[in-house]
């Protein structure tokens, strides 16, 4: 078997300090292998998003073992954490695109953090993966000349144009209409098997649960153990 990307023995996660304290994940353990894609489910606040939070070293990790590329997250300093962040692309359900910047400035800026590459190459490479998303004749159209569904694509170009080993998508559908849903989905999909990236994703919406290679169900921070497969997902349309 394959080494996982994402391997996470024992994770409890507290907010608060004092009488306020409360414990929000209580002894998670997932192993996710190079290019699984896996949808987390679960009720409003039963832990979802501090889960991927703290994958994606946007939190620092408290008690017991998360790591990813087999590097330890729990105990990291926060330029390690930075470090860390390196790997990951992000989707969020509120794009966070910059409204003053067109969408090819938005999506060399996934290229900037990364600091290879020149000017001339990130160009290159943001136009070549906005005509794969299909907006290769919007690429210099700013955000609110977009549609959502658009804006999403946009999200998801730059999420995915430095080839990030690990993609976490928080409610990329969730203000979107089925078919514009459907569509940012099935591009994530294509694009995650052709660049071998692992997603973890997490969402209410049930019309895309058949993209999962897993699906694993959050409920009061407790990770379900019996994690079920999507049943012969349909290759993307
Ligand atoms: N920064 C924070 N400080 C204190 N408590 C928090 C913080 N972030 C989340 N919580 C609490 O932690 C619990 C889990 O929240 P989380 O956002 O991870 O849930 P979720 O499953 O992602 O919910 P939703 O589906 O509504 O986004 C909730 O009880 C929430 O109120």
């Amino acid at each position: 078997m394959k080494d996982p990307v994402i391997s996470i023995r024992h994770l409890d996660h507290y907010f608060g300090h004092g009488r306020l304290r409360k414990q929000v994940l209580f002894d998670i353990h997932l192993d996710i292998t190079a290019g699984e894609i896996v949808l987390m489910t679960g009720p409003s606040g039963s832990g979802k998003t501090t889960l991927l939070t703290l994958v994606g070293g946007l939190r620092a990790a408290q008690n017991g073992s998360l790591k990813i590329l087999g590097q330890e997250l729990t105990g990291a300093k926060e330029k390690e954490l930075v470090q860390a962040r390196r790997h990951n692309g992000y989707i969020f359900q509120a794009h966070n695109l910059h409204r003053s910047l067109t969408a090819l400035q938005n999506v060399k800026m996934g290229l900037e953090v990364t600091g290879t590459r020149s000017p001339q190459e990130m160009v290159e490479q943001a136009t070549t993966i906005l005509n794969q998303v299909g907006l290769g004749d919007h690429i210099h159209y700013y955000p609110d000349d977009l549609s959502g569904g658009q804006k999403q694509r946009v999200a998801i170009a730059r999420a995915l144009v430095s080839h990030p080993a690990i993609v976490l998508a928080d409610e990329p559908t969730a203000a979107l209409d089925s078919k514009s849903g459907r569509d940012v989905v099935n591009l994530m999909q294509t694009l995650a098997k052709e660049q071998g990236c692992t997603i973890l994703l997490v969402t209410h919406d049930n019309r895309i649960l058949d993209v999962a290679d897993r699906i694993v169900h959050m409920e009061d921070g407790r990770l379900e153990t019996n994690t079920l497969t999507a049943e012969a997902p349909p290759k993307a349309a």
